[in-house]
C-alpha cells in the first residue's frame, strides 16, 4: 500500500493582486496549490483569479450555497477558469450538490474536471455555535451527518476541520477527498478557528490536502513559514 501525501495549499487571502502573486512566487517551492476565496475574488473578480492562478493548480473556494438551478449555472459561470477544486455547502442539501455534480460534468471536459468538495462544517465553528443556529448535535456528528449526504449526492469530497479527519475515514471509508483547514502550526495564533490541529497532526490522522492561510501569509517570511509546514507534513 502506498502512503497517503499530504498536500499543502496556501490560501491567498487579500483583496490586492500584486500581493496574492507576492505570496504565490514567495511559497511557490513549497506549496501544492493556490487557494482563492470570497475575499479575493469579490474585490478583484474572476480576470484577476485567472491572473494569479497562471495556470496553476487552483483551489477556487467560493462556498456555492443557493437554489440547485443557480448554483448549477454559477459553476457553468467559473468553468473557464479550469479550477482544480471548487467548494460549495454541503447545508444547500442534497438537490442542490447533485446540481453541481451535473454543472461539472457538462460544463468541463472530461480530465478537466475540478473535484466538488462539500464544506460540512465551518472551522470556526465549536458546539455553541452549531447550538445557536438551532442544531443540537456536536460538531463531529454534524460533519459526519452532512458528509455522507454529500458523498451520496455526488461530491468528491469533503471540507472539514483535522479533528474529524479519523471519523470520517471510519465512517465513510478513503474515497472522499479530504481538504482540511483550521491547521495551526505550533505556537501560531489560533484566530477566529475553533477546530484546528498542527500540519503534522492532520497530516497523520489522513489529510489529503491541508489549507494554511494567515500563518503562511502573515509571517515574516512566508516563504520560510511555508516551508516549515511542508517540512512537517514530509517529516
Ligand atoms: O471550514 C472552513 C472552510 C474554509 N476555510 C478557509 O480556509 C482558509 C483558512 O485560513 P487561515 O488563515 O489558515 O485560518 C481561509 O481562506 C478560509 O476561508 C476555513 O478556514 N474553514
Amino acid at each position: 500500500m502506498t502512503a497517503r501525501r499530504t498536500r499543502l495549499i496556501v490560501a491567498l487571502d487579500t483583496k490586492d493582486t500584486a500581493q496574492a502573486i507576492r505570496w504565490r512566487d514567495q511559497t511557490a517551492l513549497s506549496a501544492d496549490a493556490i487557494k482563492l476565496g470570497l475575499e479575493f475574488t469579490y474585490a478583484r473578480g474572476l480576470d484577476a483569479v485567472r491572473q494569479v492562478a497562471d495556470g496553476g493548480t487552483l483551489f477556487l473556494d467560493l462556498k456555492l450555497h443557493d437554489i440547485p438551478n443557480t448554483v448549477g449555472s454559477a459553476i457553468g459561470s467559473l468553468a473557464a477558469l479550469r479550477p482544480a477544486m471548487l467548494t460549495i455547502h454541503a447545508l444547500g442539501g442534497g438537490a442542490m450538490i447533485a446540481a453541481a455534480r451535473a454543472a461539472i460534468d457538462r460544463a468541463f471536459p472530461a480530465g478537466a474536471r475540478p473535484l466538488l468538495l462539500a464544506v460540512t462544517v465551518l472551522t470556526s465553528m465549536d458546539q455553541d455555535a452549531l447550538h445557536g443556529i438551532g442544531i443540537p448535535d456536536d460538531p463531529c456528528a454534524e460533519v459526519l451527518r452532512l458528509g455522507a449526504l454529500a458523498m451520496a449526492a455526488g461530491a468528491d469530497g469533503l471540507v472539514c476541520s483535522p479533528l474529524e479527519i479519523a471519523p470520517i475515514r471510519d465512517r465513510l471509508g478513503a474515497a472522499p477527498v479530504l481538504v482540511v483547514p483550521g491547521i495551526r502550526p505550533a505556537g501560531a495564533a489560533s484566530g477566529d478557528q475553533k477546530r484546528i490541529m498542527t500540519p503534522a497532526e492532520a497530516s497523520r490522522a489522513g489529510a489529503d490536502w491541508i489549507v494554511v492561510g494567515r500563518p503562511i501569509t502573515q509571517a515574516a517570511d512566508p516563504g520560510a513559514a511555508a516551508a516549515a509546514v511542508a517540512a512537517e507534513l514530509a517529516g
